[in-house]
């Protein structure tokens, strides 16, 4: 539940700046460093040295004010930064909607990956600008910067879903994706050791 959550609730025309990637009237806005994303990198040593290297911003999420709340449709901008961690490419913590509801990511900017896992498969979505990719309900989800400019993407989701990122620690993600070592622009995936 968010401060914005006491507003009434009334139509609301929200302006999408292309450039700047923000939202205007904007809500609740994060940022995550490095540091935030303790146990998700396989590499850990190399997670330490760059928390250590100035902890970085890995991602930043701004929100519009439509509450995180039962029955209402709040959205967000995810911006995550181009980089690798041990040649993992940087992504979102992931999570698990707790009570199982489905989202949506439409794509805005940059190139990235939507993985998703249901506990047992991993689904793999390309996201270049204009792709919508849908999160079925009781898929874990986390988002990956595949390029090596910011990807942004909005993300449209039930305000009573939640967030559980104990599932993700738990359960891991299923694969992992590592930068193309040859040149390429292929994304390498490994199967996911939570080491
Ligand atoms: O919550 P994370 O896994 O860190 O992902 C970052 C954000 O991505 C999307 O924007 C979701 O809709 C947000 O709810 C989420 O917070
Ligand atoms: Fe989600």
């Amino acid at each position: 539940m968010n401060t914005f959550a006491s507003l009434p609730l009334s139509p609301l025309s929200i302006r999408f700046d292309q450039e700047e990637l923000t939202l205007d009237p904007e809500g609740p806005t994060l940022t995550r460093r490095m540091s935030d994303l303790e146990g998700l990198f396989a590499d850990h040593q190399a997670w330490r040295k760059t928390v250590a290297d100035g902890d970085p911003v890995v991602y930043s999420v701004v929100s519009s004010p439509v509450p995180e709340a039962d029955r209402e449709l709040p959205q967000s901008i995810t911006t995550i930064q181009p980089g690798t961690t041990g040649g993992e490419l940087w992504m979102t913590k992931g999570h698990q909607h707790p009570n199982h509801q489905g989202e949506i990511y439409l794509a805005l900017k940059g190139r990235g990956g939507l993985l998703m896992f249901d506990g047992e498969k991993t689904e793999w979505i390309d996201m270049t600008p204009g792709v919508i990719g849908y999160i079925p309900p009781g898929w874990a989800h986390r988002s990956i910067n595949t390029g090596d400019e910011p990807y942004a993407f909005l993300a449209v989701y039930p305000g009573g879903a939640g967030h559980d990122y104990g599932w993700v620690l738990e359960n891991g993600m299923g694969k992992r994706a590592y930068a193309p070592t040859d040149g390429s622009d292929d994304v390498t995936f490994t199967e996911y050791f939570s080491g």
